[in-house]
C-alpha cells in the first residue's frame, strides 16, 4: 500500500516565497536570485515528502503566483491587452497578468481572481472568446518542474488541473458561445504536453478536476468521457489518474469508474460515503488503483486512526492492498506547514498541540497508516493506541466544552434573531439620528497597513516597545485618519483597523475557545497570507475587544464613526474549525460573541455598526441542493449577532468577491440596514441583482477598484454613481470603494477617497438640478 500525495504548501515555511517575490516586485533582487529560492523551497518539499516514504512526491504544484495562472501561460490563454507588453521577461508577464501593468504610457488591468471553491485561496481566473486557440508553450511548467527533480534524483507525479476544471473555472468574456466549446482544442495540447512528459520519463500525471465536486452536468459529463478517453488512446504509456476534491463525485461516478485510469482518488473527508458506492459499483475494474484521501487537507486536527482504518479495511477487503494508495483528501496547500514551528511558540495554547497536525505532519500521519497496515495487528498496535489516547483526550477536554456557552445557544429563541421594526421604520429613526445627506460617503473599514504600522505591531509583540507606547502610536495613527476624513468631508468615518493584523486573526486572539499560531500561515493570493485562527472549543468573548478603539474616534469628531466587526460567518470560514460538532453550532457561539461586541459598542455611543460578512458566499456548499440548509443557519447566524441593537442604531455589513444573483433573497434575509459591495470590476452586473430583486435596503456599491494603486477619475466615479441610480433608487444609495484600503499606500489612498468625495458632491449637485 503506497503513499501518495496531492501537492504541498509552496510559500515556505518562514514565507520565503512571499518574501522573495516582493523583492523581486520591488527590484531588490533579480529573477535568477528568485528562481533559486524557488528551486530551494521545491527541493526542500520533494524531500520532505522522500523522508516520509511518499515513492513518487508530486511536482508542478510549486507556484510563483497561482496554479490556474500558471496553465494560462502555458496554454497561451493571455488575454489581448497584454500584448503591449511583450518587451517583459516571461516571468515579468506572468506576474504583470496577476497584478496588472503600469508604466508611463500602460495602465493594464490585472486578471480578475476568485475563490477557489469554499476555500480562502484565490486563483486568476482564465478569460475566453470564442477564438481562444490554444497553444502549448515550448517549455511547460509541468516539464520544467519533472526534469528539475529528475536532475536531484527524484522521480515525480505531475500534477496538472484537468482541462474540464481549467475551462469551467473560467468566465466568457463575450456572448454567443460555451466556455466547454473549447474543451476539443484545448485536449489536444494537453496530449501534447502527457506525450511531452512521457518522453522525458514521466510515468503517471494526476489531472485535478475539482469541478465534478459541483452539481452534474450533462455536457461535462460527456466532455469527461471524451477528454479521458483520448488521453488513453493519444498518450497510452502514460498513467492517469483523476483527483476530486471538497465532495464526492456524485453522478459523474458511472462514468469516471468507466474511464481508462490507473488510479482515481477520493475525498473521504468530505465524503466518506463515496467509498461504499465505489466498491459497490458494477463498473469497478479489476486494475483501477483508489487513493484514500483519509487526511483532511482542509484541517489541522490529527488524524483519528480509527475512521481511516476502517476506510483502508474496508477498501483493503474488496480490491486488495495493491490496489490501494492512501492520500491526504486535496493538495496540502490549505493548512500551514510545520507544528514543531509552535513548539517554542508563546501565542498557541501549548496544550492543545498535541491534538494538531500541520503538513508535514499530515505526511507523518499517513507514514504511520501504513506502517499500520503493512504490520498486519492493526488495533494493537502502539501508534494506534498512542493516536487513541490523543484523540480521546480531545473529545474530554475541560478546555473544549463550557456548559454555560452551550446553554446560551440551546436557549436562543426567534425573537433574538430579528430587529425590532421592520427596516422602513427603522431608516426614519436613522435617518433623524444620523442626519446623512443624500448618497452618504463612507469606507469599508481598514486604512494602509503600512510598513511602519506593522513594524510597530511587531516591536510590541517582541517586546521592544511597551503597551503604552504602542497604543499611543496607534492612537496617532487614528487621529490622523479621522482628521483625514474630516477635511475631506467624508459622511459616516471608520478608526481604520491599526490594531488589526488581519480582520479574523485579531478576533480569533481575544475570544475563548480560539487559540492561534505563531508561523500558521496559508496563502491566500499571490504573496498574501493568513493565519487562521485554530477554534478548539465553545467560544466566547471574554472582554470588548473593540470598543476602546472605536470610542477613541468617536471621542474625535462629531460625525459618526462606524465600529468596524468580523462577522460569525467570515469568521467561522477563515478559521480551521473545530470537527466534533456541526459547524453551524461553532457558527451560533461566535454570533453571541459578536453580539455581544455589537452591544457593547452601542452602549458606548456608536450609531453606526459594521458586521463584515466577505465568506458569506465562499461558505455555500459546493452542491446546489445542500445551499439551502447552509444559507438557513448562516443567515440566522448574522442576524443573532446584529439584531440585538435598537431601531436607532444602524447595521452595515459589507460582502466582497462576491456573486449575489443566485442568493440574494438570503443577502436581503440579513436585514443589514446597509450592505456595501464590491462592485467596480464586475461594473455594474452585480447591481441588476439588487435591482431586479428591488432589494429593500440601503447599498453602497464600490466604485472603484481597491486592487489597484491607479487613482480614480472624477470623471469615472460620477458616471458609476449615475448608472447606479438608473438601478437603485437614490434615496438607498452609499458611495464607497470597493473594499477595505488596507494593502493601499496612503498616498493613492488620499487622492482616491478625495476623488470620490468630490464625485459624490458634484453627483448630488446634479441630482438637485435634475429635480
Ligand atoms: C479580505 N481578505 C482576507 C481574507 N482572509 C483573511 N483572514 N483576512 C483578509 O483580510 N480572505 C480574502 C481576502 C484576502 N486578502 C488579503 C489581503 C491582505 C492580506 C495580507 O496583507 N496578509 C499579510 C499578513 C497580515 C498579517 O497577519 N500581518 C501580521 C504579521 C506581519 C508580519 O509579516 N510579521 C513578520 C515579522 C517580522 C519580524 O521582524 O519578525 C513575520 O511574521 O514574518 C501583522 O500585521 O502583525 C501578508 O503579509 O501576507 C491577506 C489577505
Ligand atoms: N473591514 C475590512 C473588510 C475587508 S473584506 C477591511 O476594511 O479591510
Ligand atoms: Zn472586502
Amino acid at each position: 500500500m503506497k503513499i501518495t500525495t496531492l501537492g504541498y504548501p509552496r510559500i515556505g515555511k518562514k514565507r520565503e516565497l512571499k518574501k522573495a517575490n516582493e523583492q523581486f516586485w520591488a527590484g531588490k533582487i533579480n529573477e535568477q536570485e528568485l528562481q533559486t529560492v524557488a528551486s530551494e523551497l521545491k527541493a526542500e518539499h520533494w524531500n520532505i515528502q522522500k523522508e516520509n516514504l511518499v515513492e513518487q512526491p508530486t511536482s508542478n504544484d510549486f507556484s510563483f503566483y497561482d496554479q490556474v495562472l500558471d496553465l494560462i501561460v502555458d496554454f497561451n490563454c493571455i488575454p489581448k491587452r497584454f500584448q503591449p507588453i511583450h518587451h517583459l521577461s516571461p516571468l515579468q508577464k506572468y506576474f504583470a497578468l496577476a497584478r496588472g501593468y503600469q508604466d508611463n504610457e500602460l495602465n493594464i488591468n490585472a486578471m480578475s481572481m476568485t475563490k477557489w471553491f469554499d476555500t480562502n485561496y484565490h486563483y486568476i481566473v482564465p478569460e475566453f472568446y470564442k477564438k481562444t486557440h490554444f497553444k502549448l508553450s515550448e517549455s511547460p511548467k509541468a516539464v520544467q518542474e519533472y526534469t528539475e527533480a529528475k536532475a536531484i534524483g527524484i522521480d515525480t507525479k505531475v500534477t496538472l488541473i484537468g482541462p474540464l476544471s481549467f475551462l469551467l473555472l473560467g468566465k466568457e468574456k463575450e456572448q454567443g458561445f460555451h466556455r466547454l466549446e473549447l474543451i476539443h482544442q484545448l485536449k489536444e495540447e494537453y496530449i501534447k504536453l502527457l506525450n511531452k512528459l512521457c518522453d522525458l520519463g514521466a510515468t503517471e500525471v494526476q489531472f485535478h478536476e475539482p469541478i465534478l465536486a459541483k452539481d452534474y452536468n450533462e455536457e461535462i459529463n460527456f466532455a469527461l468521457k471524451t477528454v479521458y478517453n483520448e488521453f488513453k488512446k493519444r498518450a497510452s504509456k502514460i498513467n492517469v489518474c483523476v483527483v476530486n476534491f471538497f465532495d464526492c463525485y456524485g453522478d459523474y461516478l458511472p462514468t469516471i469508474l468507466q474511464l481508462p485510469l490507473s488510479s482515481l482518488h477520493l475525498d473521504l473527508t468530505r465524503c466518506g460515503e463515496q467509498l461504499k458506492d465505489v466498491l459497490s459499483s458494477q463498473y469497478l475494474n479489476n486494475s483501477l488503483t483508489l487513493s484514500l484521501g483519509v487526511v483532511d487537507g482542509r484541517n489541522i486536527w490529527k488524524n483519528d486512526f480509527k475512521k481511516s482504518l476502517q476506510f483502508i479495511s474496508s477498501a483493503i477487503d474488496v480490491v486488495g492492498k495493491e490496489r490501494i494508495e492512501i492520500s491526504t483528501s486535496c493538495s496540502l496547500l490549505h493548512v500551514p506547514y510545520d507544528l514543531e514551528l509552535e513548539e517554542s511558540s508563546t501565542k498557541i495554547n501549548q496544550s492543545i498541540i498535541p491534538w494538531l497536525s500541520f503538513a508535514k505532519q499530515k505526511l507523518q500521519e499517513l507514514k504511520e497508516l501504513q506502517e499500520i497496515v503493512e504490520s498486519g495487528s492493526i488495533y494493537t498496535h502502539p501508534l494506534f493506541i498512542k493516536n487513541q489516547e490523543i484523540i480521546q483526550s480531545r473529545k474530554d477536554s475541560d478546555q473544549v466544552h463550557h456548559q454555560e456557552v452551550k446553554n446560551r445557544v440551546d436557549t436562543l429563541i426567534d425573537t433574538d434573531a430579528l430587529r425590532s421594526s421592520p427596516f422602513k421604520e427603522r431608516k426614519e429613526i436613522q435617518k433623524n439620528i444620523l442626519q446623512l445627506p443624500l448618497l452618504p460617503t463612507t469606507t469599508i473599514g481598514s486604512f494602509p497597513q503600512t510598513k511602519e504600522v506593522r513594524q510597530q505591531r511587531n516591536l510590541f509583540i517582541k517586546g521592544k516597545i511597551t503597551k503604552n507606547e504602542y497604543d499611543t502610536f496607534l492612537k496617532e495613527q487614528i487621529k490622523e485618519a479621522i482628521l483625514f476624513q474630516e477635511q475631506i468631508d467624508m459622511d459616516v468615518l471608520v478608526h481604520g483597523e491599526f490594531e488589526r493584523n488581519d480582520m479574523v486573526e485579531y478576533f480569533g486572539e481575544q475570544l475563548e475557545g480560539v487559540t492561534f499560531s505563531s508561523f500558521g500561515w496559508v496563502q491566500s493570493y499571490g504573496s498574501r497570507c493568513v493565519k487562521p485562527p485554530i477554534i478548539f472549543g465553545d467560544v466566547s468573548r471574554k472582554k470588548p475587544m473593540t470598543v476602546e478603539w472605536t470610542s477613541y474616534a468617536q471621542s474625535l469628531t462629531n460625525k459618526p464613526v462606524k465600529g468596524m466587526l468580523t462577522g460569525p460567518i467570515t469568521i467561522l470560514q477563515w478559521s480551521f474549525v473545530r470537527d466534533d460538532q456541526p459547524r453551524k453550532t461553532t457558527c451560533e457561539q461566535i454570533s453571541l460573541a459578536i453580539r455581544d461586541e455589537v452591544l457593547d459598542l452601542e452602549a458606548a455611543g456608536i450609531k453606526v455598526i459594521q458586521i463584515d460578512e466577505p465568506a458569506l458566499r465562499e461558505g455555500l456548499p459546493l452542491r446546489k441542493d445542500a445551499w439551502e440548509e447552509y444559507l438557513t443557519w448562516a443567515v440566522n447566524a448574522f442576524r443573532i449577532s446584529s439584531c440585538g441593537v435598537n431601531d436607532a442604531t444602524q447595521i452595515h455589513t459589507h460582502m466582497c468577491y462576491s456573486q449575489f444573483n443566485d442568493i440574494i433573497q438570503h443577502i436581503a434575509n440579513l436585514d443589514a440596514d446597509v450592505i456595501t459591495i464590491e462592485c467596480s470590476r464586475a461594473q455594474m452586473k452585480l447591481l441588476d441583482a439588487f435591482s431586479d430583486f428591488r432589494y429593500p435596503n440601503e447599498i453602497g456599491p464600490g466604485v472603484y477598484d481597491i486592487h489597484s494603486p491607479n487613482v480614480p477619475s472624477k470623471y469615472d466615479i460620477i458616471d458609476f454613481i449615475n448608472k447606479a441610480k438608473r438601478r437603485i433608487p437614490v434615496d438607498q444609495l452609499w458611495v464607497n470603494p470597493d473594499c477595505g484600503l488596507k494593502t493601499r499606500g496612503w498616498k493613492e489612498t488620499k487622492a482616491a477617497l478625495e476623488v470620490m468625495v468630490e464625485a459624490t458632491q458634484k453627483a448630488r449637485e446634479l441630482f438637485e438640478i435634475a429635480v
